[in-house]
C-alpha cells in the first residue's frame, strides 16, 4: 500500500471526524459539516455516534462555547453547558471565587451566598480546597465543582456530556442521584452519551452523528436501532 492509499485509508477510518490534507494548512479535521436541524423548547435530544463523531463539538456549538466556522446557529435563550473541560474561564480563580461569580450571574445578588457555599462544599467534599486556585485541582475535583455549581441552579436548556465524571467513584455514588433529579427539571435537554439506560430515561428524540454529519433524526427508539445497526455493520 503506497503512502497515498494509506492516507485514504486513514481518511475513511471508523472513528473521528473527516480528515483533510491541504498544502497550506496540512492535515486538519472537520469535526462537523452540513448540519441543519431545529431543537424546539421542551425537546429532549440524545446525541448518538461513534468516538469522534462530533457529539461534544456539537454540544459546545449549541452552548455557545465554540462559534461555527461556517453557517449560523439561531438560539432563543441560553443553553447552559455541562461539558468536560470547557467550563473554566480563569483557573487562577479559587473555587470560592468561581462559585461567587456563578451565584451572582444566576441570582443577581450576593445575599445568601455564604449558605450556598457551605452547601456546595458539603456536596463536593472539597473542604479547604475551595479557597485554592482551580488550577491546583485534579480533574476529578474540577468535575465536582463544575457539577455542583451547575446543578445548583435551574436551567431552561442544558447541553450535557455524560462522559463527565465517568468512572469516578464520587460521581457514581453522590452525583448520579442529583443528576437524575436535575435532569427531570430541565426543560430542554441535549444529552451526549453512550449509555442507552440514561438516554432512554431522559430523551425522546435521537440525532445520530457519523463523521460529523447527522445521519438520522427521529424518535429515540428508532435512533437507537439505527445507531446499533451502524455499529454492528462497521
Ligand atoms: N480541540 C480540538 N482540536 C482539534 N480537533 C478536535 C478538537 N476537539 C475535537 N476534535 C476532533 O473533532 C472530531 C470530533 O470530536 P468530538 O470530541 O466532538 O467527538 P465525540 O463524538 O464527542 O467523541 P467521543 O464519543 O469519543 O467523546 C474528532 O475527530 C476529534 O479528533
Amino acid at each position: 500500500m503506497g503512502s497515498r492509499s494509506l492516507k485514504s485509508a486513514f481518511v475513511g477510518g471508523l472513528t473521528g471526524g473527516l480528515l483533510n490534507r491541504s498544502r497550506t494548512r496540512g492535515l486538519t479535521v472537520q469535526a462537523l459539516s452540513d448540519l441543519n436541524f431545529t431543537i424546539q423548547k421542551g425537546d429532549r435530544v440524545a446525541l448518538l455516534g461513534h468516538n469522534g463523531a462530533g457529539k461534544s463539538t456539537l454540544l459546545r456549538l449549541l452552548a455557545d462555547v465554540y462559534a461555527p466556522s461556517q453557517g449560523r446557529i439561531r438560539r432563543n435563550g441560553h443553553i447552559a453547558p455541562l461539558i468536560n473541560k470547557s467550563f473554566w474561564v480563569d483557573t487562577d480563580l479559587s473555587g470560592r471565587h468561581a462559585a461567587r461569580a456563578q451565584y451572582l450571574l444566576s441570582r443577581n445578588t450576593i445575599d445568601g451566598f455564604d449558605q450556598f457555599l457551605d452547601q456546595l462544599v458539603e456536596f463536593t467534599e472539597l473542604a479547604d480546597f475551595i479557597h485554592l486556585p482551580i488550577r491546583t485541582y485534579s480533574d476529578g475535583m474540577k468535575t465536582r465543582l463544575q457539577f455542583g455549581l451547575l446543578t445548583a441552579f435551574r436551567h431552561e436548556a442544558l447541553a450535557l456530556d455524560e462522559g463527565i465524571g465517568a468512572g469516578d467513584q464520587w460521581f457514581l455514588s453522590r452525583a448520579r442521584q442529583r443528576l437524575s433529579e436535575f435532569l427531570g427539571q430541565v426543560g430542554t435537554l441535549i444529552l451526549a452519551s453512550h449509555s442507552v439506560e440514561l438516554l432512554t430515561q431522559f430523551c425522546n428524540r435521537g440525532l445520530v452523528l457519523n463523521h460529523g454529519r447527522v445521519v438520522f433524526d427521529g424518535p429515540l427508539h428508532e435512533a437507537l436501532t439505527h445507531y446499533s445497526k451502524g455499529v454492528t455493520a462497521s
